[in-house]
């Protein structure tokens, strides 16, 4: 979806310079080119006279970081060439700006604003009227895109807010799978007193048609897309309803034991039992935030955790660090002691993890071996710190993968701290960095990202 509408907004890009010749879109190039500066300058100034932008600019944001960063896009879009990897990525450049203006909170209208600015100030520089109409035509084409992945982006972050909210209140799910367990055998036994009471094939109850069939058709599969058990369920229903039913239904024509057929039903119905336990304990953890194996944070509160950490820090001038934890060698402990002991080193390692923060600290399991801790209120000598003891503290930790067996593992440890830019990607990529740097300096250790 997301490909087809990027090549979209590639054609219209590509169409865009196709209808301007070359002599009118190099002399534009050189113009915007020789103002750049100037123009930039002017941008922000724009943006900056507005009294709501001082929640997301400030002046020395503008002239640490944002200045240059302004020269270098209006260098690059006016420098695109006709060829379709010029365009797709100028069109993906685009797109990462709107992704980084919805995570900051930049508001639309703050950017349409300075791009006013920024086509009034380069059309009146440009002597010729088709120059002054491409440039204009240029900049509202590459506004529309930033704009276009800002509304994405800030829908899934609603979205994602939204769940965290429903989190934070601990929806109760654990009801429905009472209530559905409890229709699906009512239709079980239903179906077992209309047998018995001869009624025939036609009249007998479908379990697709049963409450438990009608609630798992149009809710249960959704709530539970994706998921191997969510397709077992159907076939069996399926098999139920179109192999098992009918004959049972038709002794006259039934070639097959009545009574293993009846088997086959309660077989049948056990299984969609035990998938649909397995469903909700799975979707228990997952709806409620939590990873299934080590009852941590799953990464899908991340960016909410982020965004509101970054807001919170820039607001009380406090800051905050990230640590990237890994541990070492897991595959070796895997292949050798096997993937359970794997999962219960993996379950110590996140209690201790979690036992040794502090109560307004974020614990996450980001997936495999990797823990990501977000360590509120630090600065660089805390953060360091902490990192270093909890690296002790693995390596100093017998853990117990049968009643009698203890492995020793370690973790390396990338740490970034806060430093006032507004995009909490920079800070997950910079600890990710360190540790990538920790790996490769031996492991067992703890690196500070460079800031
Ligand atoms: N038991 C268990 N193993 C997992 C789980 N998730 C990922 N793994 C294993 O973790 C191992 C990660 O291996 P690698 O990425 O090669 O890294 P490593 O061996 O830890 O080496 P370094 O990170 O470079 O120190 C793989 O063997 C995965 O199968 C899980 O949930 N349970």
């Amino acid at each position: 979806m997301k490909t087809f509408c990027a090549q979209r907004q590639a054609n219209q890009w590509q169409a865009l310079l196709e209808h301007y010749d070359q002599q009118t879109r190099s002399y534009a190039n050189q113009v915007a080119c020789q103002y750049k500066s100037e123009l930039a300058s002017h941008f922000y100034q724009q943006m900056l006279s507005d009294n709501d932008s001082s929640q997301y600019l400030t002046h020395d944001d503008v002239r640490t970081r944002l200045h240059g960063s302004m020269q270098k896009w209006i260098e690059n879009l006016f420098s695109t060439a006709e060829t379709p990897t010029s365009v797709i990525e100028a069109v993906d450049v685009q797109h990462h700006v709107g992704e980084v203006h919805a995570r900051i909170g930049i508001p639309v209208h703050l950017v349409m604003r300075g791009a006013r600015a920024l086509k009034n100030q380069l059309g009146e520089r440009l002597n010729e009227p088709s120059a002054r109409h491409y440039v204009a035509e240029l900049i509202d084409v590459a506004i529309e895109i930033m704009s276009h992945a800002y509304c994405h982006s800030h829908e899934r972050n609603a979205r994602a807010e939204e769940a965290y909210r429903l989190f934070s209140v601990a929806e109760n799910v654990a009801s429905e799978k009472q209530r559905q367990r409890a229709a699906l055998l009512d239709w079980e036994n239903q179906f077992m007193f209309e047998k018995a009471m001869g009624v025939s094939q036609a009249q007998l109850p479908r379990i697709q048609g049963s409450e438990f069939g009608l609630w798992f058709r149009h809710k249960g599969a959704h709530a539970f897309e994706g998921m191997r058990e969510t397709i077992m369920i159907q076939q069996a229903m399926k098999h139920i309803d179109t192999e098992i039913v009918p004959v049972l239904g038709d002794l006259a024509t039934a070639a097959q034991d009545p009574m293993a057929l009846l088997r086959e039903l309660r077989e049948n119905c056990k299984s969609i039992a035990f998938h649909i336990e397995y469903l909700f304990d799975q979707n228990d953890a997952l709806e409620a935030g939590r990873d299934a194996l080590t009852r941590l944070l799953n990464r899908k509160f991340l960016p909410v955790v982020m965004s509101k950490q970054v807001a919170t820090a820039q607001k009380s001038k406090e800051s905050f660090a990230v640590l990237t934890v890994d541990i070492d060698h897991f595959k070796p402990v895997n292949d050798r002691y096997g993937h359970e002991a794997g999962d219960m080193i993996l379950q110590q390692v996140a209690a201790l993890l979690m036992n040794h923060s502090r109560a307004g600290d974020y614990v996450f399991r980001m997936g495999g071996e990797e823990f990501l801790i977000v360590l509120v209120d630090v600065n660089h000598e805390q953060a360091m710190k902490k990192s270093k003891e909890l690296c002790a503290l693995v390596a100093a930790e017998p853990f117990r993968i049968a009643r009698d067996e203890e492995v020793s593992v370690s973790v390396s440890i990338g740490v970034s701290v806060f430093d006032g830019h507004p995009d909490y990607q920079k800070l997950l990529r910079a600890s990710d960095d360190a540790l990538y740097q920790a790996k490769n300096q031996g492991r067992n250790q703890v690196v500070l990202a460079a800031s």
